[in-house]
């Protein structure tokens, strides 16, 4: 059986002091029909913020002896075009920091060519293709990145530095790190609410992405309660 947590982001209410919510019972414990149990935390803008809520839900879930065995980032995005168009959804085979490094007169140095820290995460394979399958989405990198692009030269930059990537957004990294730090594995889904590119507020269909990921999640959760074994055989100190 696996419990998830769930981290939404973007300009969502508050989450209440107490930590996540649930629907189906308390975290860790299985619902009554063998689906899985998802507590639901919304966890502000940006990879700081990310990281900070779902590191505080997941110490807390520690603390009660209720461990969490999923974690996954959701929210809307920027589709980088045409893999990733307005209203389709991803699921991301890698989290990236996209930004995480220094700029030099020869370009941007992740931290990691630094000789420090660590720039991507990688989601468990088969429950990526799982899910992707069961909502129809793609599958490819996406960037967490503390400004959103605005320019074609920034997108063709991320582009060149990221073969394949599909979507942006802002803490997919700060979760995937807090969760690593949890031993526990991280998925990263994302609906595209804008094309990544020059800044266009007439392109921006958030009330179109935040249905196609609502309808997602409705696909999800019985997938993820099948795959409780790949869960189970998760080396937490890979
Ligand atoms: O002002 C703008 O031009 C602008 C364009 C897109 C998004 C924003 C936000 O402030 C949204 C932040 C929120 O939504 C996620 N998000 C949505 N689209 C993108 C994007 O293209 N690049 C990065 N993040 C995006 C993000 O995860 C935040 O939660 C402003």
């Amino acid at each position: 059986m696996a419990s998830g947590l769930s981290a939404p982001s973007g300009p969502a209410a508050p989450s209440g002091p107490a930590g996540p919510s649930s629907d189906s019972g308390p975290s860790g414990l299985p619902g009554g029909d063998g689906a899985p149990v998802v507590d639901l935390l919304v966890a502000g803008v940006g990879p700081a913020a990310a990281a900070a809520a779902t590191g505080r839900a997941l110490a807390l879930a520690a603390a009660a002896d209720a461990p969490y065995d999923l974690v996954v980032s959701a929210g809307i995005g920027g589709g980088f075009q045409p893999g990733a168009p307005v209203g389709s959804l991803v699921v991301a085979d890698a989290v990236t920091a996209a930004d995480l490094g220094a700029e030099t007169p020869d370009g941007f140095l992740p931290v990691t060519d630094l000789g420090f820290g660590r720039v991507t995460h990688l989601p468990p394979p088969a429950l990526v293709s799982a899910l992707a399958a069961a909502a129809g989405a793609a599958v490819g990198p996406v960037l967490t990145v503390s400004t959103v692009t605005g320019s074609a030269a920034r997108a063709d930059a991320l582009r060149a530095r990221h073969p394949g990537v599909l979507a942006e957004a802002m803490e997919g990294f700060g979760v995937a790190e807090a969760a690593a730090l949890y031993g526990l594995p991280v998925l990263e889904v994302r609906a595209v609410s804008n094309p990544v590119g020059p800044r266009d507020r007439d392109a921006w269909r958030i009330g179109a992405a935040l249905a196609a990921l609502t309808g997602a999640f409705g696909k999800f959760t019985p997938v993820i309660g099948k795959l409780a074994p790949v869960l189970e055989s998760w080396n937490r100190h890979d």
